[in-house]
């Protein structure tokens, strides 16, 4: 079981040959508890990626600390970035293989990509893929990792809307099958209101969050009216809600 906490007291890009480092996020505390789902939602440019990837460890160059408590050795972490960065000279298999630990099972693999209705494009090469297949493999390399903690970086944009309900569906039931802890950021308030646990809403620069709201409906029930009475009542009792997408 594995839950973060993450506490940053300035983040800053510091522009080469500029005096001037506008504050990106500040005083911004996020705690994920073991298996829970939190989506982050926010404007465009507030510092979700930067907050991801803070979160994964791939920036340090911040005030603040991160915090993993976990009862493993070494937490798997998965990674769906905005882009999918696939490696060119790799197939489409090779890629997930070179993300996996040594124990990772192929079966699972192969039901992975069976899921996400890529069975047949294993051994092409990535620029036989359009974009929303190369999302399906990024989740796909994500997955496969067993991850402790999954960070996803709008994971579903430009795929068409049944592919993206399908994969929005294959990340919940892989979710509940393996339960890991998710730090998911989009611009959809309706799909954040259909996959999350908890909505955690962010400011503008300076970023920090500003409200943090468990979404109470029981899974079973998230069918489309009830995401749009919850959308509508999130709008009603936060009106700063508005403003931010
Ligand atoms: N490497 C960098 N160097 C300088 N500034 C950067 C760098 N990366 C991001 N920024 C700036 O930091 C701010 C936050 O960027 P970030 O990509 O984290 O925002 P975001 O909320 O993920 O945006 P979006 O929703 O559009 O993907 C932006 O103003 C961006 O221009």
């Amino acid at each position: 079981m594995t839950a973060i906490q993450i506490q940053i007291v300035r983040k800053t890009y510091r522009p080469k040959g500029e005096t001037e480092a506008p504050l990106i996020l500040k005083d911004l505390s996020i705690r994920l508890g073991s298996g829970e789902f939190a989506c982050l939602v926010g404007p465009s440019g507030c510092g979700k990626t930067t907050l991801l990837n803070i979160a994964a460890g791939l920036d340090r160059d911040f005030e603040g600390s991160v915090r993993i408590e976990t009862d493993t050795d070494k937490p798997h972490i998965g990674y769906v970035f905005q882009n999918p960065r696939l490696i060119p000279w790799r197939t489409v298999r090779e890629n997930i293989e070179l993300a996996l630990p040594k124990e990772a099972d192929p079966a699972y693999i192969d039901h992975l990509f069976e899921v996400v209705g890529l069975a047949d494009a294993q051994n092409v090469f990535p620029e036989r893929l359009s974009l929303g297949m190369s999302r399906r493999v990024a989740l796909v390399r994500a997955f496969a990792v067993n991850p402790d903690l999954l960070l996803m970086d709008e994971p579903f944009v430009s795929l068409d809307p049944p592919t993206a309900r399908r994969v929005r569906e294959l990340v919940v039931t892989l979710w509940q099958e393996r339960p890991h802890t998710v730090l998911f950021v989009t611009h959809d308030l309706r799909e954040a209101i259909e996959l999350a646990d908890r909505l955690i809403f962010l400011s503008s620069q300076p970023t920090s969050v500003i409200c943090d709201i468990p979404v109470d409906i029981p899974r079973l029930e998230r069918n489309e009216t009830a995401i749009e009475t919850f959308r509508q009542q999130l709008y009603a009792d936060h009106a700063v809600i508005r403003t931010l997408l």
